[in-house]
């Protein structure tokens, strides 16, 4: 994924000042950053809820928002924008199920409605994700009837029901009881270690970062002040920016 010359403002509040940053695919890259420092802002704009006004941003070599016409990029179709989407998905920090539906149907909704995916087979899959992520024994269960723990490892089957290229984490955590919050990391470590998935996090959990990233991206003011691998960033952060926003993270990951 190539983020390329991005730049987004909200009226006068300039988010986004000409970012370039690219991952590798099977890379897990962490951003963190003082709160509106544009990291959610990514994320959105990957998920096509927030556009860029300038620059592009491409995904394994296709492109959002724009494709190629020759040597020139113009602006993408629909279904052009809708192909490349599908291949990205986002775990939100508030869960984001669907009420009223039993937590095996959010886990195969997806692939049943958008991939057409029989449905045996996606609810075998569903079934074995819900199993990973410890809640083998929830697949009739209503979204209000589980902990926010749990409702959250249902979004991350959920997320990961479409077999993704690229997997999004919005603050996972933070709407949890730090306790609760740990056994979801736990999970997000083993799913870590067992797909090839590219992610992209954000978070404050910063043991956890340091243990699932490749590389860890600091924002400050629109701009990525330093780019490095977690032992570099977190051990012996280069910019002083860096050092007190670590000073200033509680962290109970
Ligand atoms: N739809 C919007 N309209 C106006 N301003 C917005 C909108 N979305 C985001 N912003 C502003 O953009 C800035 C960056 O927000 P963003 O959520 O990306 O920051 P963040 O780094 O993720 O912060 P946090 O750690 O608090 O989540 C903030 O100043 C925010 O108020």
């Amino acid at each position: 994924m190539t983020f390329d010359g991005v730049h987004k403002s909200f009226g006068k509040n300039v988010v986004l000042d000409d970012l370039h940053f690219s991952v590798g695919a099977g890379e897990r890259v962490t951003l963190i950053g003082p709160s509106g420092s544009g990291k959610t802002t990514i994320l959105r704009m990957l998920m096509t809820l927030t556009r860029p006004d300038r620059g592009t941003i491409s995904v394994d070599g296709d492109y959002l928002y724009h494709e190629k016409s020759g040597d020139q990029l113009v602006p993408a179709s629909e279904a052009h924008i809708r192909k490349v989407r599908s291949r990205i998905t986002m775990v939100f920090q508030h869960f984001n199920l669907f009420p009223n539906m039993k937590v095996l149907r959010n886990v195969t909704e997806a692939p049943i409605h958008v991939l057409g995916t029989p449905k045996d087979e996606a609810e075998a899959k569903g079934k074995e994700l819900l199993e990973l992520v410890g809640l083998g024994d929830k697949l009739n269960a209503h979204p209000s009837q589980l902990s926010g723990g749990q409702q959250q490892r249902v979004a991350i089957a959920r997320a990961l029901a479409v077999d993704p290229d690229v997997l999004l984490l919005d603050e996972v955590t933070s709407a949890l009881d730090p306790e609760i919050a740990a056994e979801v990391l736990d999970v997000l470590r083993d799913i870590a270690k067992s797909t090839d998935v590219t992610m992209l996090l954000v978070t404050h959990a910063m043991k956890f970062a340091r243990d699932v990233s490749h590389r860890v991206l600091m924002f400050n003011e629109g701009k990525i002040i330093e780019d490095a691998s977690p032992e570099q960033l977190f051990n012996e952060p280069e910019h002083d920016r860096t050092k007190s926003f670590l000073r200033s993270v509680i962290d109970e990951s």
